[in-house]
């Protein structure tokens, strides 16, 4: 694991086990079913990309980064994903961990609530019980980083996912991780083009990998994308859905900045 997501995966374990006792799964898993029901998020973006020929588009609500420091000091994210929904986006993905994004929890319901969109808790899954959690503060999809698990705890996730009624974005940066994610069998894989150990962006990641995915996913191109030519540029490599964050983060007029990165012909 790469120095950063070791320090993140550490200060996750330890909020995790101070969130377990104060909510133990059966009253995770009570809050989970009172939520709103998961409004289906790989299936929107297949429908999306059927439709028009074009990959959907994962609109992310990120203040800050590791690699970038703060990105966005106006940040309102119902607001935001008001622009994201009318410019085009078919789902949001939602940053919640705090200490290294400047995200909360409590911007994944306040942006879903807003919209009719989809939605991804953007966040890092160490144990199976954040997914219970995750569908508890609405979200509709969960991340499974593969830097970051093994293929054990990678499994467990995806089936807490299942048994939710949630969608799993399994992420990969390399060769080996997308081997692991054909053995794991989930039906919607990322590839990162952002190194998490170098932070080095390269949309080469998706046309190297995605040739490689398993033949049922639906790939997902992540990070790195700034222009209408890089999203021709990972559709070319057969991407059916991109995730992109700070390249309209950084926009004052993000409706219209989502509108002109999905206008390439
Ligand atoms: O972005 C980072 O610095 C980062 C560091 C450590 C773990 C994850 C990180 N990013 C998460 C992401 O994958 C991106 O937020 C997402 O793909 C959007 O990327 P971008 O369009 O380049 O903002």
């Amino acid at each position: 694991m790469t120095d950063v997501l070791a320090k993140i995966a550490a200060y996750k374990r330890d909020d995790v086990a101070a969130r377990k006792i104060a909510t133990p799964q059966d009253a995770v898993e009570a809050l989970a079913a009172q939520a709103s029901a998961p409004r289906g998020f790989r299936a929107a973006l297949e429908r999306v990309a059927e439709e028009t020929g074009r990959p959907a588009l994962i609109a992310e609500i990120k203040k800050a980064s590791p690699s970038k420091g703060l990105i966005r000091a106006d940040f309102d994210p119902p607001a935001l994903a008001k622009s994201y929904e009318r410019g085009g986006a078919t789902c949001l993905s939602v940053l919640t961990d705090g200490p290294s994004f400047q995200g909360d929890d409590a911007f994944l319901a306040a942006a879903r609530d807003a919209v009719a969109l989809p939605c991804l808790r953007k966040d890092f899954l160490v144990d199976p019980w954040q997914v219970a959690e995750s569908r508890a503060l609405g979200a509709d999809c969960i991340l499974i980083i593969l830097a970051m698990v093994d293929d054990a705890l990678a499994a467990d996730l995806l089936a807490e996912a299942e048994r939710f009624g949630m969608d799993a974005l399994i992420e990969t940066h390399d060769e080996a991780e997308m081997a692991r994610a054909c053995k794991l069998g989930g039906d919607l894989v990322g590839i990162n083009n952002r190194s998490l150990r170098t932070f080095e962006v390269d949309l080469d990641a998706t046309e190297r990998l995605s040739m490689l995915s398993p033949v049922k996913a639906l790939l997902v191109a992540e990070s790195g994308i700034f222009t209408p030519d890089d999203v021709e540029r990972v559709a070319d490599a057969h991407a059916q859905a991109i995730l992109v964050g700070e390249s309209l983060m950084r926009q004052e007029d993000v409706e219209a900045a989502t509108r002109a990165l999905l206008s390439f012909i």
